[in-house]
């Protein structure tokens, strides 16, 4: 099979560091607890008038790169690939892309090998991108047509109220290598 597998998330850990900058920035309002978030984009969870506060962890140099590996990620992705599949990274950059695009890249290279990132495939529309599934943690991927691959949500805080077929890395095989 053709595994489509999206980055942050899903093999990044986008989520704990960005809990830890915000600690570490020392804002007044508490960093939201992991298990309390309730939206994909952290930015939902704090209110309003800090937006531009969270924006900046986020954009800041060095941030994507630095995303620690969520636990299993690596070992999964390689373990697909000795099961035989074709996996691909498939990964949104953020519009405002300075830092963001090269440290996806950086941190691909970094955690998986410089032969890995010949398999990243960065789109705003994942929907134009032929796969059999689409591991990602978003429950609302949208895009121009209708997708070709079938979406195995990653497991996540924020999305866990949604009944759809969804995986972690400690039961990759059971969900994938059928
Ligand atoms: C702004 C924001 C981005 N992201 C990720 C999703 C996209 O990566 P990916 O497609 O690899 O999941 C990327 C650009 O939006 O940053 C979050 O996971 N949470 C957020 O709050
Ligand atoms: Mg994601």
């Amino acid at each position: 099979m053709l595994i489509l597998i999206d980055q942050d998330g899903v093999l990044a850990d986008f989520e704990r560091a960005f809990h830890a900058a915000w600690q570490q920035a020392g804002h007044d309002f508490p960093a939201v607890a992991l298990e309390c978030r309730t939206s994909l984009h952290v930015r939902d969870d704090y209110p309003e008038a800090l937006y531009g506060a969270v924006e900046a962890i986020y954009t800041a140099p060095g941030f994507y790169r630095e995303l620690p590996p969520i636990a299993g990620a690596l070992e999964g992705v390689r373990g697909l690939l000795e099961a035989g599949h074709d996996v691909r990274i498939c990964t949104a950059p953020l519009n405002q892309y300075r830092n963001c695009v090269t440290e996806k890249f950086e941190w691909v290279e970094r955690h998986l090998g410089a032969d890995f990132v010949d398999r990243i495939i960065l789109t705003k529309d994942k929907t134009v991108v032929h796969g059999d599934i689409l591991v990602d943690d978003n429950p609302d991927i949208r895009g121009s047509r209708r997708p070709d691959w079938r979406q195995v949500l990653f497991d996540q805080p924020y999305n866990r109220q949604l009944d759809m077929p969804r995986m972690s890395w400690a039961s990759w095989r059971e969900t994938l290598a059928g």
